[in-house]
Parts: C-alpha cells; sequence; structure tokens
C-alpha cells in the first residue's frame, strides 16, 4: 500500500497529516487527509498509512482564517514588529494570510518595497503575507503612488490603502478608483475626516465631555463613507472601507449597498467588544483609531456584521512599542493587537456559529483579497489551509504570552473562549498543540 507523503521529490518529502474525528463547518465529524499541500481525501475512518495522526476530537476544522488589515512594520519599527514575529501571532491565531498594511518606513508606495515585505513572508513562512500598497506617494495624500508598478510586482499588489491616514482630496481618490480598475484592484480607505478629527484623541460624546478629552465625531467617518460610495458608483470601482465603527456609517452603507455599488467593509474585533467608557482608566491600551465608540454603536456593529451589511472582520492589529504606549494618554500612539485573540472575541460576541464565522474571517476577506488558495472549506483538491479551535477551551489573556514582539493587547486578564489547536498552511502544520512550530 503507497504510503502518503507531502509529494515531491521522496527524499525531502514532507510528512502527510491525518486529522481525526474533526468537525468541519456544517458537516458530522470526518477525517481529513492532508498530503501533496492539499486535502487528499475526506472520509470517515480514512487509514493512516504512513501520515502523522492529529487527535480531532472535539475541535472544529475552519477554512484558515484570512486578516485584511495587519499592521507589521517591517520595514522600519522592527522594535515593534516584524513580518516573521507577526507572521507567528497569525498563524497562532488561526490565520493563514494576512495582508500588510502600507505604513511602514519606507512606506510601501513602490514596487520595490511591497517585493521586499512579500519576500520576507515566503522566507518567514508562516503565512501568506500579500502586501497592501499605498494610494499616495509617502501617504502624504498629494500624489498617487506607483499603483501600476506594485499591481504588476512579483507581489501582484490588488489592495491600496494609506491606512493611519484618509485619501481626504476627493478628486485624487476618484483618480485611483479608477486607475485600479484595469486591474480590478480595490481602494480600502481610512475614512477620516482630518479637518473633523484634529486634536482628536477620543470619541466625540458624553464620555469624552466627562474627562475632557478632544472628541473624534463619528460624523466625520460618516461624511468620508458617504462620500467615497458616490465616488465608488460614479467611476464603477471597488471601494473598501476599513475598520468601520459606527452605527451611522453602517446605515450609509446599508443605502450604498441597496444601489449595488461595489463597496465591502470591515469591522474590528475591538469594535465589537469595547466601549468608549475604557477611555475613563486613561491606560493608553484603549486608545485607538477609529477611537472606541458607545454601546450603541457595538450593538449596530454586531448586528450588521450578522446581517452582512459590514462583509468581514479585520484585526487592524497594530503593534507598538512600549515607550509609544506606557506614556500619558495625549502622548500615546493608537492601535492594538489584535491577531492572537481575534477567533476567541469573534466567538465571545456571536457564539459558535461556524459558518458566519469562517465566512466572515474567511472566505469573504479571501475573496475580496484575490487569495484564491485561501478561504475554502476542505474538500478534495482544495490547498489544505486550514485552522483547529478547541470550542471548549477558555483562556485568560496574559500580554507577556503573545508572540507578538509588543504587548499592547486591550484584552489582558479577559478571559475569552476558544483556543487554536492546529494552523496548517498548504499541508504543513505552523502551529501543533496550540504552540508555534518554528
Ligand atoms: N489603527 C490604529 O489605531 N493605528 C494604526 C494606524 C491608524 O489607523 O491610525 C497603526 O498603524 O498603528
Amino acid at each position: 500500500m503507497t504510503e502518503y507523503t507531502a509529494g515531491g521529490d521522496p527524499g525531502a518529502a514532507k510528512p502527510a497529516y491525518l486529522i481525526r474525528g474533526v468537525r468541519v463547518v456544517g458537516a458530522a465529524p470526518t477525517d481529513l487527509l492532508l498530503a501533496g499541500g492539499v486535502v487528499a481525501e475526506v472520509g470517515r475512518d480514512l487509514a493512516a498509512r504512513g501520515a502523522r495522526v492529529v487527535d480531532g476530537d472535539g475541535l472544529v476544522a475552519l477554512p484558515g482564517l484570512v486578516d485584511l488589515h495587519t499592521h507589521l512594520r517591517e520595514p522600519g519599527r522592527e522594535d515593534a514588529e516584524t513580518v516573521e514575529s507577526g507572521s507567528r501571532a497569525a498563524a497562532l491565531g488561526g490565520y493563514t494570510a494576512v495582508c500588510a498594511m502600507a505604513n511602514t518606513s519606507p512606506v510601501a508606495d513602490t514596487a520595490g518595497v511591497v517585493e521586499q515585505v512579500w519576500r520576507l513572508g515566503r522566507e518567514a513562512g508562516l503565512v501568506d503575507v500579500q502586501p497592501i500598497g499605498a494610494v499616495t506617494v509617502g501617504l502624504a495624500g498629494e500624489r498617487l503612488a506607483e499603483l501600476g508598478a506594485m499591481a504588476d510586482s512579483a507581489a501582484r499588489v490588488r489592495i491600496f490603502s494609506d491606512d493611519g491616514h484618509c485619501v481626504a482630496d476627493p478628486k485624487l481618490m476618484r483618480r485611483a478608483l479608477e486607475y485600479v480598475k484595469a486591474f480590478d484592484g480595490v481602494i480600502a480607505q481610512h475614512a477620516e475626516e482630518p479637518r473633523l478629527t484634529e486634536g482628536a484623541q477620543m470619541h466625540e460624546g458624553e464620555v469624552s465631555t466627562r474627562l475632557g478629552l478632544t472628541g473624534w465625531p463619528a460624523v466625520a467617518e460618516e461624511a468620508i463613507i458617504a462620500r467615497d460610495v458616490l465616488l465608488a458608483e460614479h467611476v464603477g470601482s471597488r471601494l473598501h472601507v476599513c475598520h468601520l465603527s459606527t452605527a451611522g456609517s453602517v446605515e450609509v452603507l446599508r443605502h450604498a449597498k441597496k444601489r449595488g455599488v461595489r463597496v465591502t467593509a470591515e469591522v474590528t474585533p475591538h469594535h465589537l467588544l469595547l466601549t468608549d467608557e475604557r477611555a475613563a482608566s486613561y491606560d493608553p491600551v484603549f486608545k485607538v483609531n477609529p477611537p472606541l465608540r458607545t454601546s450603541a454603536d457595538v450593538s449596530a456593529l454586531r448586528e450588521a456584521l450578522v446581517e452582512g451589511i459590514i462583509d468581514i472582520v479585520a484585526t487592524d492589529h497594530a503593534p507598538h512599542a512600549l515607550e509609544d504606549k506606557e506614556c500619558e494618554w495625549a502622548y500615546a500612539r493608537p492601535g492594538m493587537l489584535g491577531l492572537e485573540t481575534a477567533l476567541s472575541v469573534l466567538l465571545d460576541v456571536l457564539g459558535e456559529r461556524w459558518d458566519l464565522i469562517a465566512e466572515r474571517m474567511s472566505r469573504t476577506p479571501a475573496r475580496i483579497a484575490g487569495l484564491v488558495e485561501h478561504g475554502r472549506n476542505p474538500a478534495p483538491g482544495v490547498p489544505a489551509n486550514l485552522t483547529l479551535v478547541d470550542p471548549a477551551a477558555r483562556r485568560t489573556v496574559d500580554p507577556s504570552e503573545q508572540a507578538s514582539r509588543s504587548r499592547n493587547t486591550p484584552y489582558a486578564g479577559l478571559t475569552l473562549p476558544g483556543r487554536i489547536v492546529a494552523t496548517f498552511l498548504r499541508g504543513e502544520p505552523t502551529v501543533l498543540d496550540g504552540k508555534a512550530v518554528k
């Protein structure tokens, strides 16, 4: 009887894996044989034939998670994160692909920088790292970056974003939307009208008034989304809205989708769980852009995610070095870690709605990013990118246990459901028994 291996040169053959008795979304427990980089067989009581056996009893198999919004900080701030440390954090969080934001130093606004990030991702080999290119040179909002050269590069960039900054100039935004149509690209907008958020420290509302901190009004986000869906409709191009955070934004999006505008949107785990009341602690770990909003916003975001008005969950994983976070609120950088806790937060927020979780955290983000190897339910012949979750486990978040180089998780001390037991990238484990393999 032939022995299963991962294929290729027999001398260098990688072991095959047999996952026994795992629950695949929407189906009864089954065995999954991973060999040759793909799911080779699905069925009951498969013979191991040399494959390494993983006990899937009580576990759920999801298509590997896909994050459309990750800050990896390399090049430039390797003290906060590297492509490798961020990739490891992602794998431990159940991800098999992440899209790396362009606000590095130098900015990822040329073919050279996006290729560098892409190559570093391949070398780390823990998740597929798909670089996002900047929309404007140096994120300065003045001139379009080399979108075509980045699209034609080895990194094959399809998503462009000035995230951290809004493409505020409507003429430039229109041009960018027009330009990317040629290769079915998408502009991912950080929706923040800068004139309305000058000096802003937190959400503008009752809590900011009480604390005496300058507010970031909801309308600063909603006004840009309203403008951009109209521009996207006019041009017939694809718009993606980053980290949507207000109830009003949901209504604008609902209207745009009803009109058939080609718009998609993401929400972060933290905007689904935390509110602006956290700012009362003056702990800068809760400072983020866009800011934490009210409980009414949180409810609206949850409903919109279930309904599909919001298409996906994206982490906005934003690692920051200690000196950028352990300081006075006003001086702290905005941003929170997200990769290693996202699935647990979603289980807490949605409960065990596995098909919905697979849709919002894997299948749809893969489709938006054009990552055809990802976001597919395990079936014979499908690339073996998947993650195994133990839904019965609970864990208390400890910042010192994060694989990220940074410690700025807003969930420290919080007990959350679910644990990632294993992650497979093209049939090879990046995480086994809850630990990174390399
Ligand atoms: N989301 C954040 O709070 N921070 C982001 C950039 C940004 O959107 O400001 C970062 O890069 O740190």
